[in-house]
């Protein structure tokens, strides 16, 4: 059994992590922490989980503690990890880092996004990136998982079958990007209150949001040069779900795109392309560590649509964590996220 700590265990992403994890075969949660339930048991707070975790009960995060672990994940807001990685990974303990803490390599660049210094740019060099679909490789026995974004997972999964192909202008990319508000987290915020977002949609983030350079790093990592990406993300009145709108130019009318997307991820248990002419909605996905796609090219002209969808708190956090962890470890990719199910 895999003896498992959880920061930030109040939080959506955190007791998604509980549900997927009540149905994971070697793992064990040992810890988890909040420091506004502390003492609390996790099933008095989440009903939906009796019967799994009945022993549980949240407590203050104590480096001790944590550190005896086999993994910890961090499932708290950025600047967290930062402060805890350092010491957990001295006494041995993995870190899967659902928060934007270890995604981009540049120190600076995180400083500038994020508003403070980079709290842990020593870590860098072996923070692996933990998108299965492009860096499997790289996080096999890897000890410091930096999780993708939510928004980040369904743009690159979507693009870099055109881009690794050199197929798509790298300089006119657009992804026009929906979230359903647990994107936003379980904090108190008006803009997430039903009568605010129950009703209503709107774009956010115009001029630059924090997953700008994260899906900029990974594009251009799969185009090999600089991409010109244009990103808009919008709040949507779902609870979960992102749908990603991806438009690029493929000027090469020949390439059968239906064939090529297929093909990329035909041995990829945690992507689904969609028969041609589809068109995914986000509650195939809801609960389920899944990106459904289709791909499109509208009047045989030469822009291309790609429709990615995930579930937010899953594929694009939690469960894509999961996967993370059964990799590093060399079990079974899907061991634990195969099914959706036990949704509150
Ligand atoms: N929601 C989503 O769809 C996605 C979220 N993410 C990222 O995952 C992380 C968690 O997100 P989410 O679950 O939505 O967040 P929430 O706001 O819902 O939960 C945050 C959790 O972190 C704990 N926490 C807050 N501050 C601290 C601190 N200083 N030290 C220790 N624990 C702390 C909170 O508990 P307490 O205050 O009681 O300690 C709570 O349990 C974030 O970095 C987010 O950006 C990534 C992909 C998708
Ligand atoms: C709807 C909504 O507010 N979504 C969040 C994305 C959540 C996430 O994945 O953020 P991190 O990269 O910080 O982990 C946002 O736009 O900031």
């Amino acid at each position: 059994m895999i003896k498992i700590g959880i920061v930030g265990g109040t939080g959506y992403t955190g007791v998604e992590l509980l549900r997927l994890l009540a149905q994971h075969p070697e793992a064990h949660v040992e810890v988890i922490t909040s420091r506004s339930e502390a003492g609390q048991r996790v099933v008095d707070m989440y009903p939906n989980l009796r019967g799994h975790y009945d022993a549980l009960t949240f407590s203050v995060p104590d480096a001790k503690t944590l550190g005896a672990c086999d993994v910890v994940f961090f499932a708290t807001p950025h600047g967290v990890a930062h402060s805890l990685a350092a010491e957990l990974l001295d006494a041995g303990t993995r870190i899967i880092d659902l928060s934007a803490d270890f995604r981009l390599q540049d120190a600076q660049e995180w400083a500038r996004w994020y508003g403070q210094p980079h709290g842990a740019p020593d870590l860098l060099p072996q923070a692996v990136y933990g998108l299965p679909e492009v860096n499997r490789e790289a996080m096999r026995d890897a000890r410091l998982i930096a999780v993708p974004g939510c928004y980040p997972t369904a743009v690159q999964l979507g693009l870099v079958p055109l881009l690794e192909q050199g197929l798509a202008d790298p300089g006119q990319i657009i992804a026009d990007c929906k979230s359903g508000v647990s994107g936003a987290g379980r904090g108190a915020n008006v803009g997430s209150l039903f009568c605010e977002a129950g009703e209503s949609m709107k774009a956010y983030g115009v001029p630059g949001h924090r997953h700008l350079p994260e899906i900029r790093q990974g594009l251009q990592r799969a185009a090999g040069e600089v991409v010109g990406l244009t990103f808009v993300p919008h709040l949507t009145p779902m609870v979960r779900g992102i749908h990603a709108t991806l438009y690029a130019r493929v000027a090469d009318r020949s390439v059968d795109l239906q064939a090529l997307f297929e093909q990329r991820y035909a041995a990829e248990p945690c992507v689904d392309v969609m028969p041609a002419g589809s068109t995914p909605e986000t509650r195939s996905v809801r609960g389920a560590n899944m990106c459904r796609m289709a791909v499109h090219r509208p009047q045989d002209g030469d822009l291309v649509v790609v429709l990615s969808v995930i579930d937010n708190l899953v594929k694009g956090a939690s469960g894509q964590a999961v996967q993370g962890m059964n990799i590093a470890f060399g079990m079974e990719e899907t061991l634990g996220i195969a099914h959706p199910a036990l949704l509150p």
